[in-house]
């Protein structure tokens, strides 16, 4: 007997839709086999209710499992909630009848300052960062890449003059700012503001870090990212283009709201001249968008006189690009809703357009205000409007290799980011009182410091290394020598480099603009590129590179090996897909593409195999890996339109061939022959099934909730083949 577990995650949204179908076909196989695998809900719902003592706390549990060599978990694509998100999740989970308070908007009390402190736990990217103890590795398989070769989506071109850029401030930013140190030693740090006049206030206090450790701080001047903003607005209105704003307000959960509330602020300034008293004290902050804000006029007296002046402000400002132009959700709606990583790229395919107030496209002016990786989404704008559009048919690849173990970089500036409330002199200080790094900061400005351990950044340097060998593939390292933090990453990947035989390799550091321009040359004529980098690109890459080759960063393996020896197995580049959960709910269909689940689980079986000694367990993984091959060469996964198959029948295909290959192996005769009944009964029942699939199509579907649905009437909308349940529960 073994303890090895497989972990599954439930998470939220459409992959969680997608678990309730897909889980259950796991689990029969993988109980046949012998292989054990049990489910944690992380999902935002279950991360509240265990805040509140309402359900286990899953994630603290997997925190920990990780940083243990047994871990093997199939972590899938959780929300990472912004404060409507969340406070529409804790009103469902009230309306549910949990036990949960409201979320404090401004505490004031103890008890609410508690109560916000749980919420905020909750908040933004608080899962990821928490489970990737080890660095990641996200690259297309080869499958995959030969797939899209074969089946090249569009990447439309920019048309001639096209006005699509990139604003980015450039100055008094967080890249401008940077200061950065390497420490000598363990010690245990603060942070301080001393105000103008002379008080002293810690902002965060026994800091533990360790010798070789990076710190940077850094802030953005709130007076220039308002100056930057109301020139962009200019700007964009200027040039006719659509106005629209690229933030990451998950990952960067504390400093990225309050800039997008800068935005707001500054597209509806004389709204916020005019009516800013009353919209604060009806609780209503731009640092939410306007999907919060135009509902909440409906309580106010002038609330009327209020939203004619936002619409006017709509009018009369640059045109905003749209989220939805068919329910009028504007760029500025919520500030989770357009996501850097996965909205940059999606314009870039559409030949720099995006989506105007009656669903045309147009060119943009896409405003990224911090300059450190703005850069490099210009470069390939800049690449397209040259050199045409990238073709899929034909182009190179470019895999990551990405630092985040230990909440590298700005995974770990949450409790370190502070909107300055005073003027004065922020100061990280060291036990013994040492200045370590300083700034000059003006109420407003927002203040962040970071960190990067060294061991995540030796076992980066490790990975990188070991990819460009196993690959031989060239290896960049994207960092930028005139960059503070970078520099002192410079230093240690220079060490680390020694550390390692490179003989033969091409290993180069390059700033990401240069990196990011080096790469796409090699990828137009059809060679493929390691980029290697932070944090922050880890994310943007793996969305960008996949969705210019493979039409979507779902198609992803993404491997997270633990640094204490255990596997986290992600399921794709991408996030939870929020569009199709409206689509399903509208009319039954969900076009989730679950090929990430398919990847992952592989090599998750692969580590039970070598940790639990269980033989089946390889099986299990050189079945579905040659299943999934068929999968992508009969073209199974869903389509997007209803009449097709979607997520349900692509799970069927799956659990299809995957029942064949077990029936067909030799290297284990017992479930060849627990398989060889239900291959066939599905290979016989394969137009029942699907027809049963197919008939669900076109009508509402009721899963009793978002954010926390009803797990029976989920299960039944996305289990709707009774042929094919029956099927599984003969096995
Ligand atoms: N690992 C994680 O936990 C991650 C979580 N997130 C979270 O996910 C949420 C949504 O983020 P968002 O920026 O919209 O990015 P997503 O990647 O979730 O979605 C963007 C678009 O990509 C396409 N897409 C993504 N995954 C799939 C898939 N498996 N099958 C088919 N199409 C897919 C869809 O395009 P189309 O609509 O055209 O079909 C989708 O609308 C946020 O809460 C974010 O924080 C984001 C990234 C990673
Ligand atoms: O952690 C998050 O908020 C999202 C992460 C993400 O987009 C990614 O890992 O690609
Ligand atoms: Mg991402």
């Amino acid at each position: 007997m073994t303890d090895q577990k497989i972990i599954y995650t439930h998470t939220d949204e459409a992959p969680l839709l997608a678990t309730y179908s897909f889980l259950p076909i796991v689990e029969a196989y993988a109980a046949k086999a012998g292989v054990e695998i049990e489910t944690r809900d992380i999902s935002v719902a279950a991360r509240i209710l265990a805040q509140f003592g309402l359900a286990d706390d899953a994630l603290t549990e997997l925190g920990e499992l990780a940083k243990t060599p047994a871990a093997n978990i199939v972590k899938l694509p959780n929300i990472s909630a912004s404060v409507p998100q969340l406070k529409a999740a804790i009103a469902e989970l009230q309306a549910k009848g949990f036990a949960v308070p409201d979320y404090p908007e401004a505490p004031s009390t103890p008890e609410e300052e508690e109560i916000r402190a749980k919420f905020d736990k909750v908040k933004g990217s608080a899962v990821n960062p928490v489970l990737r103890e080890g660095n990641s590795d996200r690259r297309a398989p080869l499958s995959v890449k030969n797939y899209a070769k074969s089946h090249p989506h569009t990447n439309k071109p920019f048309t001639d003059g096209s006005k699509t850029n990139v604003a980015t401030m450039g100055d008094h930013d967080f890249k401008a700012n940077e200061k950065s140190v390497t420490l000598a030693q363990d010690d245990t740090l603060s942070i301080v503001l001393e105000t103008a006049s002379g008080a002293s206030k810690a902002l965060l206090e026994g800091l533990k870090v360790l010798e070789g450790e990076i710190i940077d701080a850094t802030k953005m001047s709130a007076a220039n990212l308002d100056a930057f903003l109301a020139n962009a607005i200019a700007r964009a209105k200027a040039e006719d283009v659509l106005f629209s704003v690229h933030l990451k307000a998950t990952m960067m959960k504390v400093s990225d709201p309050i800039i997008f509330g800068h935005v707001v602020k500054a597209y509806f300034k004389d709204v916020f001249a005019q009516y800013g008293d009353d919209l604060a004290a009806a609780g209503l902050s731009a640092n939410d968008g306007l999907g919060t804000i135009l509902p909440g006029l409906d309580a106010l007296a002038n609330g009327a006189e209020i939203k004619a002046a936002f619409e006017k402000a709509l009018a009369d400002g640059p045109r905003l690009s749209y989220v939805n132009s068919d329910r009028g959700i504007t760029n500025l709606h919520v500030p989770s809703d357009v996501i850097v990583d996965a909205s940059m790229p999606a314009m870039i395919r559409n030949g720099g357009r995006l989506w105007g107030v009656d669903g045309g496209e147009d060119d943009t002016l896409a405003v990224i205000p911090d300059s450190s990786y703005a850069g490099v989404f210009q470069a390939v704008i800049e690449d397209c409007k040259a050199n045409g559009p990238l073709d899929p048919a034909t182009i190179g690849s470019v895999s990551n290799v990405g630092l985040m173990a230990q909440a590298a970089e700005e995974y770990g500036s949450h409790n370190k980011t502070f909107e300055i409330a005073e003027a004065g002199t922020v100061r990280v200080l060291n036990a013994a009182g040492d200045v370590l790094l300083e700034h000059d900061v003006e109420a407003g400005d927002i203040w962040r410091a970071c960190q990067t351990k060294d061991i995540p950044v030796q076992d980066w340097v490790k990975l990188a290394v070991n990819r460009a060998r196993a690959s031989q593939q060239p290896a960049i390292f994207w960092l930028d020598e005139s960059r503070a933090h970078d520099a002192e990453l410079i230093k240690k990947v220079n060490t680390y480099l020694a550390d390692h035989d490179t003989e033969g390799l091409e290993i180069r550091i390059l700033s990401p603009e240069l990196a990011c321009s080096y790469s796409l040359e090699r990828m137009r004529k059809g060679e493929d590129t390691i980029s290697v980098t932070g944090n922050v690109l880890r994310d943007y890459n793996t969305d960008l590179f996949p969705i210019l080759e493979l039409g979507t960063s779902a198609k992803m393996l993404s491997v997270v090996p633990l640094i204490n020896g255990g596997g986290l197995f992600e399921t794709g580049a991408g996030g939870s897909a929020p569009k199709h959960v409206e689509q399903l709910v509208n009319e039954n269909y969900l076009r989730w593409d679950s090929l990430g689940e398919f990847f992952a689980l592989v090599p998750s079986f692969e580590k039970y195999a070598e940790q639990a000694g269980v033989a089946g367990a390889q099986v299990l993984a050189d079945t579905l890996d040659a299943a999934t091959g068929t999968f992508l060469n009969e073209d199974r996964s869903p389509g997007r339109k209803l009449g097709t198959i979607d997520n349900r029948g692509s799970h069927f295909y799956v659990a299809l061939y995957w029942a064949e290959e077990l029936a067909k192996q030799t290297a284990d005769a017992d479930l060849a022959a627990a398989f060889a009944p239900l291959a066939k009964s599905l290979r016989e029942n394969e137009s029942k099934i699907v027809d049963e699939l197919l008939a669900v199509q076109g009508q509402p579907a009721d899963i009793g909730g978002y954010y926390y649905p009803d797990a029976e009437k989920t299960s039944a909308v996305m289990r709707p083949s009774t042929t094919l349940n029956e099927a599984l529960a003969a096995l």
